[in-house]
Parts: C-alpha cells; sequence; structure tokens
C-alpha cells in the first residue's frame, strides 16, 4: 500500500500520479488535500509519514509545490527517509541506497511526464542491500558514540 498526500501546490500532480497507480493497477491511500485551496503542508506530510511508521503503508510519495517543505516536515517523523528527486537518477539511488521511504516532488518543478517516470523508477527499485548502505542508514537514526 502507498500512502499519497499533498498541499495545494501538488494537488494537480498528485491526480495525475493517482492516475498512473491506477492504471497500474497499484493500491494506494490519499491523505489529502482534497483540491487547491491553500493549506499547509505539514499536516499532510505528517499524515504519511505516520501512515509508513504505523504500518499502514510501505511507501509514501509527498508533493508540495517544490517538494522541500513537504520532504523536510516528513523527515522529522523517526524511521522517515524522504528523498526529494527531480530526476529518474535520484530516484534509482535513493531507493539502492539510502532504502528512501518516501518520495517528494515538486508539483511547480517537474512535469507529468517526468514526475510519473521518476514515481515509476522509486516504486520500481528495490533497495540494494549493500552493507555500506546498511551501515549508513542505520547511522541516520543512531549516531555512534563520541558523534
Ligand atoms: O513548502 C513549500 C516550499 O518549500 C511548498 O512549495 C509549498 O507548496 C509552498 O510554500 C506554498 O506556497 P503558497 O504561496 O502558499 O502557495
Amino acid at each position: 500500500m502507498i500512502a499519497i498526500g499533498c498541499d495545494h501546490g501538488g494537488y494537480e500532480l498528485k491526480k495525475e500520479i493517482e492516475a498512473y497507480l491506477d492504471s497500474r493497477g497499484l493500491e494506494y491511500r490519499d491523505y489529502g488535500c482534497d483540491s487547491t485551496d491553500s493549506v499547509d503542508y505539514p499536516i499532510y506530510a505528517r499524515k504519511v509519514a505516520h501512515a509508513i511508521v504505523d504500518g499502514e503503508c510501505e511507501k509514501g510519495i509527498l508533493i508540495c509545490g517544490t517538494g522541500i517543505g513537504i520532504s523536510i516536515a516528513a523527515n522529522k517523523v523517526p524511521g522517515i527517509r524522504a528523498a526529494l528527486c527531480t530526476d529518474c537518477f535520484c530516484a534509482q539511488a535513493t531507493r539502492e541506497h539510502n532504502d528512501a521511504n518516501v518520495l517528494a516532488l515538486g508539483g511547480r518543478v517537474v512535469g507529468p511526464g517526468l514526475a510519473i517516470k521518476i514515481v515509476e523508477t522509486f516504486l520500481d527499485t528495490p533497495f540494494s542491500n549493500d552493507e555500506r548502505h546498511i551501515r549508513r542508514i542505520k547511522l541516520i537514526e543512531e549516531p555512534a558514540d563520541g558523534e
């Protein structure tokens, strides 16, 4: 299950991404917002982040105007690794290296065609399970003694 959320700056792109997920038969839960009326992105970032850390969803997609504010807010929730991506190289790398569990996008930055390729890459790329990447991800949550 994929958790998806946005603010008003990401609403239109969210609907495009949902149509793509529907076309692939991928299940998702929409945590809002529900229109282009102005709202506050941290609320939706937290809803999606908690859906993941509480185990309701495996991955999340968050969209605001730039993707910046909503990714900063999501990354405040322990266990969330939200990656703001503007290209497919970063989407692939953040899955392989960071085991990112949230993709953040800017609805005012990337067009729907590129955004959907980024979503596809993010969802279809597995974590590498490489020892060095596992070690670094653990260090994000639990810094080593003396740091
Ligand atoms: O938080 C953001 C920037 O980091 C998002 O892009 C928001 O969508 C943006 O700030 C909203 O701006 P608005 O002028 O209130 O539409």
